[in-house]
């Protein structure tokens, strides 16, 4: 049974501050004469979950469609971290050993505001790739801080090849899963919105 870790994508939804607002308009409606009901989606790259192309921090990196589809699926642990301003060397010592190369952090029971969610110090991403970790995944929606121009952990990611999962809503139980999170191949694009959903292990 899958579980369903992604935010509702809605017109009003909290977005990154500054960025566009998501919309959903109607283009074809039946109720005014067209064979069908289309719509047009407008929205940030960023929107809700999603998954940050290298690209985004990195004007060399891959662009959303040349990530591997295998990079961001797989075994993956869910670990709980509530209550901490940001994510240390330190807490991540205490994650210690990890079995998955996919970590997701859960940070809050609830839903995540772009005020206060809990960073990643640099030197966390560091001893997570030392660690063999591929992919991190937050239910904070940047794993920098919002004011953050230098982005440091973004750029451990760059350096350790590390891909990024944000704005998951990680409302499981903490522990190993299976996790897909498959963007749309959008060419040339720095990041695209995901549905992200986990299996409990072995089911
Ligand atoms: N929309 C933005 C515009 C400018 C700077 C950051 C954002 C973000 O959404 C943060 C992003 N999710 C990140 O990868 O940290
Ligand atoms: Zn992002
Ligand atoms: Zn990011």
């Amino acid at each position: 049974m899958w579980i369903d870790i992604s935010q509702k994508m809605y017109p009003g939804m909290p977005v990154w501050p500054g960025d566009k607002n998501f919309e959903y308009k109607a283009a074809m409606k039946i109720s005014e004469g067209d064979s069908v009901n289309t719509g047009i989606i407008s929205m940030s790259s960023h929107t809700g979950t999603h998954v940050d192309a290298p690209y985004h921090y990195d004007k060399n990196g891959k662009t959303i469609e040349d990530i591997n589809v295998n990079d961001l699926c797989g075994a993956a642990e869910v670990v709980e971290l509530t209550g901490v301003s940001k994510i240390t060397k330190e807490l991540v010592q205490d994650i210690l050993p990890l079995k998955t190369s996919i970590v997701l952090f859960k940070t809050t029971e609830k839903e995540h505001n772009y005020d206060s969610y809990p960073a990643f110090d640099a030197e966390a991403v560091q001893l997570l790739a030392d660690k063999g970790v591929s992919v991190i995944g937050t239910d904070g929606p940047s794993i920098d801080p919002l004011t953050s121009t230098a982005l440091p952990a973004h750029k451990a990611c760059r350096d350790r090849n590390i891909f990024i999962i944000e704005g998951l809503r990680l409302h499981v139980s903490p522990g190993f899963y299976e996790l897909m999170a498959v963007p749309l191949a959008l060419a040339e694009a720095d990041g695209c919105p995901v549905r992200a959903v986990l299996r409990a292990w072995g089911e």
